[in-house]
Formats: C-alpha cells, sequence, structure tokens
C-alpha cells in the first residue's frame, strides 16, 4: 500500500504568491497537497496558467512559497536553498539553450554534470577515464548525439540539446527529476524520439519524475501516474490501473480543450 510508505517527495498546504507585498501579489498555488513515492513517474497536465511552472519552481527553490511546507524524504526543505536542492533534484526546461553550457563540448558538459555539486568539478579532471560511460549514454539517445562528443554544444540541433540537457539531469540519478516540457520546443519526430528516449531511461534508473506536458497522448502513454493541475490545485489524481484505463475522452471531457 501505497499510503504506508513515506512519500519521496511531500507538499504540505503548499500556498505560492508572486509578486507578495506589493499591489500586484497574486497566489499562484493555492494550499497544494501532494504525496509523490519513489518510482512515480507522474504526468502533470493542466491549462496555461494553471500554475504548472510555478508548482515546478516552488519545489526547486527558484521560487519560496509563502506558506506550507516541503518535506523531501521526511526533511523539510522549505527553506533550503536552490544550490542546495540542486543536490538532489534536476530540471529540463522547455527551452533547449537553458541546460547546458554552450561553447563547452558535449563530453565537457557531460563531465560537469557527473561532478555536479563538487567545486573540483569544474577542473574537468578525469575527461578521459569518463569518455567510454559519456560515449555510451550519448548514444543511448540515438539521435547522433554520440557522433559530436567533441562540438561546441551551441553547434547542436536543438533535440540533441534537449537530449543532452536531460542526459546531464539525470546522470547522475537525482531523487527527483522535473521536466518542463521538455520536448515541446522539438519538432514532432523529434520530440516523439525524446520522449521515448526519456521513458526508457526514467524506467531503467528507476527514477522519481514529473513531467509537464500539453499532449494528453504523452500524458496518457507515460508513467504510472497522471495530475490535473488547475488553478493553482490538484483537481486530478489518477495511477496504476485507473491511470492505464483513462482515455483521452475522458481526459478531453474532463477538463475541456486542453491542447
Ligand atoms: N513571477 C511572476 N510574476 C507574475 N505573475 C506570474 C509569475 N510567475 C507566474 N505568474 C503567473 O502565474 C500564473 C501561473 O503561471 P505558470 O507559468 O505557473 O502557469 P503554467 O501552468 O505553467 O502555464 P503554461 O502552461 O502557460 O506554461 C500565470 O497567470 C502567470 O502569469
Amino acid at each position: 500500500m501505497t499510503s504506508a510508505k513515506q512519500p519521496l517527495l511531500e507538499l504540505k498546504n503548499v500556498t505560492t504568491v508572486v509578486n507578495d507585498h506589493t499591489p500586484a501579489a497574486k497566489a499562484i498555488l493555492k494550499q497544494l497537497n501532494l504525496k509523490i513515492y519513489a518510482g512515480d513517474f507522474i504526468t502533470v497536465l493542466g491549462p496555461n496558467g494553471a500554475g504548472k511552472s510555478t508548482f515546478f519552481n516552488s519545489i526547486a527553490g527558484t521560487l519560496p512559497i509563502k506558506s506550507g511546507q516541503i518535506l523531501l524524504q521526511g526533511k523539510n526543505i522549505t527553506h533550503l536553498s536552490v544550490e542546495k536542492r540542486a543536490k538532489f533534484i534536476s530540471r529540463v526546461f522547455q527551452d533547449p539553450k537553458m541546460g547546458t553550457a554552450p561553447r563547452m563540448t558535449v563530453a565537457e558538459n557531460l563531465l560537469l554534470a557527473t561532478k555536479r555539486g563538487q567545486i573540483r568539478g569544474l577542473k574537468l579532471r578525469g575527461l578521459k577515464a569518463q569518455l567510454p560511460r559519456l560515449h555510451s549514454l550519448a548514444a543511448s539517445m540515438n539521435n547522433g548525439l554520440v557522433d559530436r562528443m567533441q562540438t561546441a554544444t551551441e553547434n547542436l540541433s536543438g533535440g540533441q540539446r534537449q537530449a543532452l540537457s536531460f542526459l546531464m539531469a539525470t546522470i547522475q540519478q537525482p531523487e527527483l527529476l522535473l521536466l518542463d516540457e521538455h520536448t515541446a520546443a522539438l519538432d514532432p519526430k523529434t520530440s516523439a524520439q525524446l520522449m521515448q528516449q526519456t521513458n526508457e531511461r526514467i524506467l531503467q534508473e528507476k527514477l522519481t519524475c514529473l513531467m509537464i506536458t500539453h499532449h494528453l497522448d504523452d500524458a496518457l502513454r507515460y508513467g504510472n501516474r497522471l495530475l490535473v493541475l488547475d488553478d493553482g490545485k490538484i483537481v486530478f489524481d489518477v495511477r496504476d490501473q485507473q491511470k492505464q484505463q483513462l482515455t483521452k475522452q475522458k481526459l478531453l471531457e474532463f477538463f475541456g480543450d486542453i491542447e
């Protein structure tokens, strides 16, 4: 029974306010409660402006929460800095330019990611010894990234760059992976390919993941649990068999034309 286990991540009554203490103050997350368990691969749907990115910003610490608590494996991380949370929480954004250092090569970026949280990482020691592992990771993305290991990241295609961002975010097996529409900027074929590699890696590494998407098909096909966020609250939460039985039609009926 999942209810008896300690959640990997728990949000307790989380309220997040933007422009706090100004006349433009607005609550975006509204007393949100959620328990996420190790191994959950959760797809997150919701209309534009529902608060999905704010939800991720609150978990990652890029936006302070106004009230409530965030617990990671029972530890209160509500006031932990973004940098400290980055040791446990990885994130991939929609924009291919965001996850990588543009002037550094693919191999250097990957190596940097293996040393996340260590100061000496910046010196990139040990590149040679790590190369076989980095090569096989790049090859696993099946998109030519492995042939461009010595290429500066800024010269990659958007799909290769997102695949690299994804690898960098998962190379150290984060306790929690946040995918913020990470395939949305890619063409349909590239997006589908990255989605498939994403799924394989998450299952293989048994990662715990929250993935925001506007694609109902992806939200239904991937993961063991599906959430719908609307107006700063979780309004729908299904898992396992209930999720498998969900159809696109039922989802559309539930919250209108989200796509
Ligand atoms: N820093 C901010 N300042 C002011 N308003 C903000 C800020 N961040 C978010 N908002 C507002 O909060 C609401 C929720 O935004 P958020 O980006 O979390 O929604 P979303 O569900 O991710 O939307 P989308 O699907 O369009 O990406 C929106 O109305 C947005 O304009």
